[in-house]
């Protein structure tokens, strides 16, 4: 099990003190989510701020990319130090080429499909990939509310992998927290993505472990 805590709930003006602290923490990936303003209603940053982070962490950085057709930027991220570039399947009429481009540079490639999104729209592309992330939310903000008719999707995801024996792994966005991650992991998720619930809290350290406590728990 995996622990990414988004940056996207951290302090911008003291970035590299809240990467340390997660890293410290015990985090496993650092999810950096990269926004245009035309895919998703809002924007954040782009290739250098990824490069600004490579010499400061040495956790996996893990950049989702909501951005119209992602394939213009792959070269430009994985310079700047990306560990993951996962793109949305919405994003772009050339998905398959897309990923094969984050392959060939070097990086590990995920997709990812929006709440209202079915599967059978990524299904070509599952032999490809090393990583499926499934929004729990709608894309384009941090602290909403957990979708819980997403976990049908990631149990039917990890079905599919294990019929086929594909070898991504799961991962899940939105809405992630001590209530939501049980369920979450019990449907078959590996990478648990939290923003708010990390962040939001006075000791983030904490807040992983304990995410990482509850997912393990048998009960
Ligand atoms: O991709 C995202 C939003 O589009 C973020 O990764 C996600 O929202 C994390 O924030 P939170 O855990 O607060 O929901
Ligand atoms: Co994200």
């Amino acid at each position: 099990m995996k622990i990414a805590p988004s940056i996207l709930n951290a302090d911008f003006a003291n970035l590299a003190h809240d990467v340390q602290v997660v890293e410290n923490g015990g985090a496993d990936y650092l999810h950096v989510d990269i926004m245009d303003g035309q895919f998703v209603p809002n924007i954040t940053f782009g290739p250098s701020m990824v490069a600004a982070l490579r010499p400061v962490t040495k956790l996996v950085l893990d950049c989702h990319l909501m951005i119209e057709a992602p394939e213009r930027f792959v070269a430009d991220f994985a310079k700047a130090g990306a560990d993951i570039l996962t793109l949305h399947v919405e994003s772009t009429p050339h998905i398959y080429r897309a990923l094969q481009m984050v392959k060939a540079a070097g990086v590990k490639a995920g997709v990812v499909v929006n709440p209202g999104t079915p599967l059978e729209m990524i299904k070509n592309v599952l032999p490809l990939v090393d990583q499926v992330l499934v929004m729990t939310v709608n894309p384009g903000f941090g602290g909403q509310e957990f979708l819980p008719a997403m976990l049908s999707k990631v149990k039917r995801l990890d079905q599919l992998r294990q019929t086929n024996d594909y070898q991504f792994e799961i991962e899940v966005d939105g809405g992630i927290s001590n209530e939501t991650v049980k369920a979450c992991s019990d449907a078959g998720t590996d990478v648990f993505v939290a923003g708010s619930y990390v962040y939001g809290a006075a000791d983030p350290a904490q807040q992983i472990q304990t995410l990482r406590n509850i997912a393990a728990s048998n009960d």
